[in-house]
């Protein structure tokens, strides 16, 4: 693979002895294979090596045609490159301790979104955001599929968030870049890559952090991340707020190991660059607000006392078989549809400004006297176990629920769950002499895989 002239100067001048090796490394090696598991379905540890700075990532010894996986389907895991998973040590060091709100504004396809929804406790609230509508889609689907109530998708620029002063505790802005990082995994990275395209991306990130800045609340954070080594969308985009806005640095102290490059003073930001850390490389920096609206002020809460916020039970005005009890949690119907709201005040308050794709988890559609339910309501955190019968598929058979293809199974009449090897995959509804798969249609595997051999993580749980 040859590079750049230019991108090779600048790795030299970045880097200098060390340039050799991650240049060898970005030409000749392929990137190494990491995936993180949902801990919220997964418990139990594999018989992997683990990805040292993210209690659940791990590395793979090759990459599989994960399409194949029942268990990528029931969002079981995430396929996402070891580095940014380093976001990890930056929400962990630097978020505050009362409940949070939290804005990922350039989130799709979702790995930082599932990433810190695994790692967000029962009272935080994850709004995530993708500007470009067919990837708000894609970001809807893993979401729904990963489970956790706590989340909703929105599709708006920038700009509208800047409309809700103070309304965030923490802001991740992992931008669009000039993508150095994916030089291994996309060779048209490479072939986009230029200085003026480097540019023209750091104009593009100053313009979506100015747009966004006024609805981080004060003493706010914001972690700003890149998959690209270079100064201007990195260190100068770091000096360039420093300068326009009041904010302080906030360290981070990764172990050495770890093999990461501070490029602050006081440890607030780092690069992972390849050759370097085992991963495709990452850059961030973490920040905290020093003016401007604060939220807590302007909804008459102390900080201290917000613990106690979301603590009382809204009433269940619908109720739904199978659905949990959960602190603060609407039900709202929209027309025939039932949706499981975790927000619902911060909801309305996000509505005025921004679109709304995902408004939390959708339960069921009412038709006559009962509920369908959906399929991201069996994906979710919120279906009460036992609360419907679940039958075990083996291999073949989910691989036919998940391509909608004919397949027998025995099973009990009515709505019912299908696993495969404990994860839930989606509904059936079993009419006697036969069923109707639940499975959505547009989220359907396309590829045929049941004549080859079988591949799924399951096996390193053995
Ligand atoms: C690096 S990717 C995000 C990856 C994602 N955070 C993840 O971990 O899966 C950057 C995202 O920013 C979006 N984007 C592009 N232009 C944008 C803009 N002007 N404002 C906000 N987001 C933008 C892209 O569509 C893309 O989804």
């Amino acid at each position: 693979m040859s590079l750049p002239e230019a991108f090779v100067n600048q790795t030299k001048t970045l880097l200098g002895t060390e340039a050799p090796k991650v240049l060898a490394t970005i030409q000749a090696h392929e990137p190494p294979v990491s995936i993180r598991l949902n801990g919220q379905k997964l418990t139990t540890t594999p018989d992997l090596a683990e990805v040292p700075w993210a209690p659940n990532g791990f590395y793979l010894p090759e990459r599989p045609v994960f399409t194949k996986d029942p268990w990528l389907h029931a969002g079981a895991y995430y396929v996402q490159e070891a580095s940014s998973m380093m976001l990890e040590q930056a929400v962990a060091q630097s978020r505050p301790e009362h409940p949070i709100r939290v804005l990922d504004l350039c989130a799709a396809p979702g790995g930082k979104s599932t990433h810190l929804l695994s790692m967000l406790h029962a009272n935080d609230w994850l709004v995530a955001n993708e500007v470009i509508q067919a990837r708000a889609r894609i970001l809807h689907e893993n979401l729904a599929k990963w489970g956790s109530a706590n989340a909703v998708v929105t599709c708006d620029d920038p700009a509208s968030f800047g409309q809700l002063e103070g309304f965030f505790d923490l802001v991740v802005v992992d931008a669009p870049c000039s993508g150095e990082g994916m030089f291994r995994k996309d060779p048209a990275a490479i072939a986009e890559w230029s200085p003026e395209h480097v540019q023209l991306c750091a104009d593009r990130q100053r313009r979506i952090l100015a747009d966004v800045w006024d609805t981080l609340t004060y003493d706010g954070v914001l972690i700003y991340s890149t998959c690209t080594f270079n100064t201007d969308e990195n260190e100068q985009m770091l000096d360039w707020l420093l300068q326009n806005f009041e904010a302080e640095l906030i360290a981070i102290n990764l172990q050495q190991e770890w093999g990461a490059r501070s490029f602050t003073d006081s440890a607030a930001g780092h690069k992972m660059i390849p050759g370097l850390v085992q991963g495709e490389g990452y850059c961030f920096f973490v920040l905290r607000k020093k003016n401007g609206a604060d939220r807590w002020e302007a909804e008459g809460l102390s900080r201290r006392k917000a613990r106690k916020q979301r603590g009382k039970r809204v009433a269940k005005e619908i109720e739904v078989k199978g659905l949990r009890s959960v602190d603060g949690l609407k039900v709202i119907a929209q027309d025939q549809l039932l949706v499981a709201t975790p927000f619902p005040q911060e909801l309305d308050a996000l509505r005025k400004h921004v679109r709304v794709e995902k408004s939390g988890v959708l339960l069921g559609e009412q038709k006559k006297n009962k509920v369908v339910p959906a399929h991201e309501f069996a994906l979710s955190d919120l279906l009460e176990s036992d609360s419907y019968p679940a039958v075990e598929l083996t291999y073949e058979q989910a691989l036919s629920y998940l391509m909608k293809a004919p397949f027998d199974m025995q099973a009990d009449r009515g709505f019912q769950t299908v696993q495969y090897a404990g994860q839930t995959l989606g509904w059936i509804n079993h009419l006697g002499n036969r069923f109707n798969n639940l499975y959505p249609a547009n989220w359907r595997i396309q590829k045929d895989f049941r004549a080859e051999k079988p591949w799924t993580l399951q096996t390193y749980f053995e």
